[in-house]
């Protein structure tokens, strides 16, 4: 939907009235409280805040089984701070994630309530503190991502209050965008990672790694190095773990992950000669890669959720992964071809 927005900017004085949809007017304004410490400590006092405990976000459960997060208002943070006798003044530590597209742009901040007694916020909240590894996969909707954004942001905050030049605590925007000493300006960081789909043309290459649950395979994954391209990382990356080539790839799509740390997944698709397809595995980082057939990931497509005792039957990550993503495409194009 176009509307005619009124942008009254210091930085572009001659935009006064022009038509901007209302995503464009929702990223603008969300630039501006990145960059306007008054107009953000406004938009915390209308806003909805999620707690978090030591990176631990609060939810509380849905009918359909997931979870969902816990948002409140300012004034109802505050007076559960009051009944806490905590001071309000941790409310300066909460950090801009974003804006709610369906509630008229509503500000949407994190706060890490660590200094708190769990128990008593959960009291107070109706809610409870999770893991982020078991919240992530039950968050319903599109809170997974949202949630995990907050966890990240947190964490850099938590990471980054001294500067790592002078040694001298580093001052913060009211946003939670960046952090400052003197005339050095941190960042939030990522850490970019290639996750590649490799294919024969008629079947897929997954594996698995020694940490991960029993049963669980995925596609190949690894964090890209200084100064690499893109590609560079993925033929690195193939050629590492399973000592194949890549000939041709194409890009899927992206996603953050939240972990082990902040991770940007790039998601791909690979192409070998399929008269070059013996693997030589690297067995330091992987416990097992395997060439699947359509059938078989067809069949693994199916089971929802690992089940006990059974490490034989083979899964994949859940649909909020990319890694998940990129096998479903791959199978459609499989029967795409076939047909
Ligand atoms: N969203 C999805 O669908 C999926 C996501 N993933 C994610 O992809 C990520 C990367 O895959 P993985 O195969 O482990 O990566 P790699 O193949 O690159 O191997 C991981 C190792 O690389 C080293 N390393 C280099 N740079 C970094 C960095 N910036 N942060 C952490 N470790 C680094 C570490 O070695 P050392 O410890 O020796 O220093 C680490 O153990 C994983 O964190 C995983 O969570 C994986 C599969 C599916
Ligand atoms: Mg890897």
């Amino acid at each position: 939907m176009i509307r005619c927005v009124s942008l009254l900017s210091t930085r572009h004085p001659s935009l006064f009235c022009c038509h901007i949809s209302d995503f464009a007017s929702r990223m603008r304004l969300l630039n501006r409280l990145k960059e306007d410490d008054e107009a953000c400590v406004s938009a915390l006092q209308s806003g909805s805040i999620f707690l978090f405990h030591l990176l631990r976000p609060l939810v509380c459960p849905t009918e359909g089984g997931g979870l969902t997060p816990v948002r409140l208002s300012w004034t109802s943070l505050t007076s559960v701070l009051q009944r806490l006798s905590s001071d309000r003044s941790l409310l300066n530590e909460s950090v801009l994630i974003g804006l709610s597209e369906q509630n008229q742009n509503q500000a949407q901040f994190c706060l890490d309530v660590g200094v708190l007694d769990p128990v008593a916020v959960e009291a107070e909240c109706d809610g409870t503190f999770v893991d982020m590894r078991k919240a992530f996969f039950l968050l319903t909707g599109s809170a997974a991502p949202f949630v995990a954004k907050g966890q990240a942001l947190l964490r850099w905050h938590q990471e980054t209050k001294f500067c790592s030049s002078s040694g001298r605590p580093t001052q913060r925007n009211r946003a939670g965008s960046l952090r400052v000493c003197g005339s050095i300006t941190y960042y939030p960081k990522m850490s970019p990672v290639v996750i590649v789909l490799v294919s024969d043309g008629k079947r897929c290459l997954l594996s698995r790694q020694m940490s991960f649950p029993p049963g669980l395979y995925s596609a190949l994954a690894g964090f890209c190095d200084m100064g690499e391209s893109l590609e560079e990382s993925l033929r690195r990356e193939v050629a590492e773990e399973v000592g194949l080539e890549v000939c041709r790839f194409s890009f899927s799509g992206s996603q953050h992950w939240p972990f082990p740390q902040s991770s940007f997944m790039i998601g791909c698709h690979a192409h070998v000669n399929p008269a070059h397809t013996e693997l030589s595995v690297d067995w330091s980082e992987l416990e097992d890669a395997r060439w699947f057939s359509l059938e078989e990931i067809d069949h693994a497509l199916q089971v929802q959720h690992p089940i006990r005792g059974e490490p034989q039957v083979m899964w994949f990550p859940p649909k909020h992964a990319i890694a998940h993503r990129l096998i479903r495409e791959w199978v459609e194009l499989q029967r795409a071809q076939s047909s």
